[in-house]
């Protein structure tokens, strides 16, 4: 895919500060040159619904700031009401074989590259973050969320079953209590709920506070030795990275056979139906 790569001057919370930005139709990446950190900003419309363009995009995003020696990353949104609304249904209803099978497998990638991303990551949530956006949240280090949204693991409640990764995810975050009922339960958490329950680790009033808060949690590394975080990082994500790693084919043939029982179509069917409804109103 074709880049533009861009030097800009930007106004920032403590100055002007100059900018590299490489920008691809679905995802945006400013280095701040003072902080050296990096903003991976999703930037699909309406809803930045992870496709499989803007999931093989995420990925190369990542690879793209661990390859700049970025000293960290802060994933965002360009929309000012969704972070992300997570997978794009359109995608798994009424698939077409092949397409399915790379989206999958794009989300896999996504996820072993952000989970398993040797820089600092943090989540600047503006907006609402369900399913595959709490998946993203909560695979960064840290996770700062703007007021009156929601977050959280929904997919009992569309009949569908998130993979033990989502959970992995989830639960390097929660208690496992907490984590298991949540995901029975396919519970969303307001802004508040998420806070005073950990699954989010502050608020923020606005967009430019969010990415502050993220860039203060990155810069509380400063002093420590790059090599020894990142292999400490490793080391405590190691066992839910090698296993997807291990059982992807399984994970995408399972998914597969899911995704294509007549019950979980009529589902997604009327879920998606029920959202166009809303749409419209
Ligand atoms: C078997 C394996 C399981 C794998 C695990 C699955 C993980 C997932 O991520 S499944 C997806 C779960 N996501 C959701 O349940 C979110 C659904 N969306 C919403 O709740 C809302 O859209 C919102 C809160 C994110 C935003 O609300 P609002 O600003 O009011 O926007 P609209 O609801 O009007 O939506 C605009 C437009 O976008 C379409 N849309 C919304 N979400 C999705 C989606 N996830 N996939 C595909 N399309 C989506 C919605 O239908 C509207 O479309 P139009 O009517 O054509 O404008």
């Amino acid at each position: 895919m074709m880049r533009s790569k861009l030097l800009s001057l930007v106004p920032c919370a403590t100055g002007p500060f100059r900018t590299m930005s490489t920008t691809t139709k679905l995802t945006t990446v400013e280095v701040n040159d003072k902080t050296g950190i990096a903003t991976l900003t999703m930037n699909r419309p309406p809803v930045n619904g992870l496709n499989l363009d803007l999931l093989r995009d995420l990925r190369q995003s990542i690879a793209e700031i661990e390859g700049n020696k970025s000293r960290g990353l802060i994933l965002t949104s360009s929309n000012p009401t969704i972070f992300s609304a997570g997978l794009d249904i359109m995608e798994m209803y009424k698939p077409d074989k092949e397409r399915v099978r790379a989206f999958w497998t794009a989300l896999q990638d996504a996820w072993l590259a952000l989970y398993g991303s040797s820089v600092p990551t943090a989540a600047a949530i503006n907006g609402h973050s369900p399913a595959g956006g709490c998946l993203l949240a909560t695979s960064c280090e840290y996770r700062v969320m703007l007021p009156k949204f929601t977050i959280g693991l929904n997919e009992t409640k569309l009949g569908i079953v998130a993979p033990m990764w989502f959970m992995s995810s989830f639960l390097s975050v929660l208690p496992r209590r907490e984590a298991e009922r949540a995901l029975n339960q396919g519970r969303m958490f307001t802004t508040d709920e998420a806070l005073q329950i950990g699954l989010v680790d502050e608020a923020a009033g606005t967009k430019e506070e969010a990415l502050e808060k993220c860039a203060q949690f990155i810069g509380t590394f400063a002093k420590v030795n790059p090599i020894a975080r990142a292999l400490t990082k490793q080391q405590f994500r190691a066992a839910e990275l090698e296993q997807l790693e291990s059982e992807r084919a399984q994970d995408l043939e399972k998914f597969l056979f899911f995704i294509n029982q007549p019950a979980v179509q009529k589902g997604l069917g009327i879920y998606l139906e029920s959202l166009k409804k809303k749409a419209k109103n």
